[in-house]
């Protein structure tokens, strides 16, 4: 097993071409062990979203390598990639994007009845909805619940398939005070719990209070990495 699930090396994306070339990640490296719960922070337009776009699999780099479980993913062809992203990856994002005529339940199990692999998802689902506490939710419309509620639920479809990495861009960006303060705890505990690997695109590192690693990213270049961080 390799010591490290990811390893961002010297990745370069450059958006355009000529006059409108852009480079919004400039030779970015850095590495992620199993379980690590980490931040990637910076003010709007530092690239982010992009890095996360690389590391999800979204995108490929124009320069570069993004390592997964230590396979090098940019010796992988779009369908091996897709496959690739489905078994490893999790994603959450700030806006739950639930299935609003599916149930809970339904919404949850959805991305193993898309990989074909529907057995004992339903009990699996539950115990995972359970576990964060809508056990009593399942039930329902996803239209019919909060929007903390539906962030719970997006977060337990991001872990239903056993993802070796959890991503996660401005997972609180539209809560409220209270529904972000509970989703923090939540992502922190299912860390601790799961230890899977979590990464979370946040404008808040305050939120999070103290966390294995923050990443700060200025003009698509590392500009801090701080390894077990503690609220400042
Ligand atoms: N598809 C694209 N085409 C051209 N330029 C892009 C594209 N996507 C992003 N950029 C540029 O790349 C840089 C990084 O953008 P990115 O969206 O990754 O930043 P960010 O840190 O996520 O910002 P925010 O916090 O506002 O979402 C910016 O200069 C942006 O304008």
């Amino acid at each position: 097993m390799a010591d490290y699930v990811l390893e961002v090396k010297n990745v370069d994306k450059v958006y355009g071409h000529g006059e409108t070339e852009v480079y919004a990640l400039r030779n970015l490296s850095f590495s992620v062990k199993r379980g690590e719960f980490m931040l990637i922070v910076g003010s709007s337009g530092s690239g982010k979203s992009t890095l996360l776009n690389m590391i999800g699999l979204l995108d490929r780099p124009t320069h570069g390598k993004i390592i997964i479980d230590g396979v090098d993913t940019s010796e992988l062809n779009d369908n091996q990639l897709s496959t690739f992203r489905n078994s490893k990856l999790g994603f959450i994002f700030q806006f739950s994007n639930l299935l609003s005529d599916l149930t809970v339940l339904e919404n949850v199990t959805l991305p193993r009845k898309i990989q074909g692999t529907v057995h004992n998802s339903s009990e699996e689902a539950k115990t995972l909805l359970k576990t964060v506490g809508l056990e009593t939710q399942m039930n329902k419309f996803a239209n019919q619940i909060s929007g903390g509620q539906a962030q719970r639920v997006a977060i337990t479809r991001a872990l239903i398939n056993k993802p070796s990495v959890v991503l996660a861009d401005e997972p609180t960006g539209n809560l409220d005070s209270i529904s972000a303060e509970t989703t923090v705890q939540l992502l922190k505990s299912l860390n601790r719990k799961l230890y899977q690997t979590f990464i979370i695109v946040t404008h808040d590192r305050h939120q999070f209070g103290d966390v294995d690693k923050v990443v700060t990213i200025k003009d698509g270049r590392i500009l801090k990495e701080e390894v077990e961080a503690k609220m400042q």
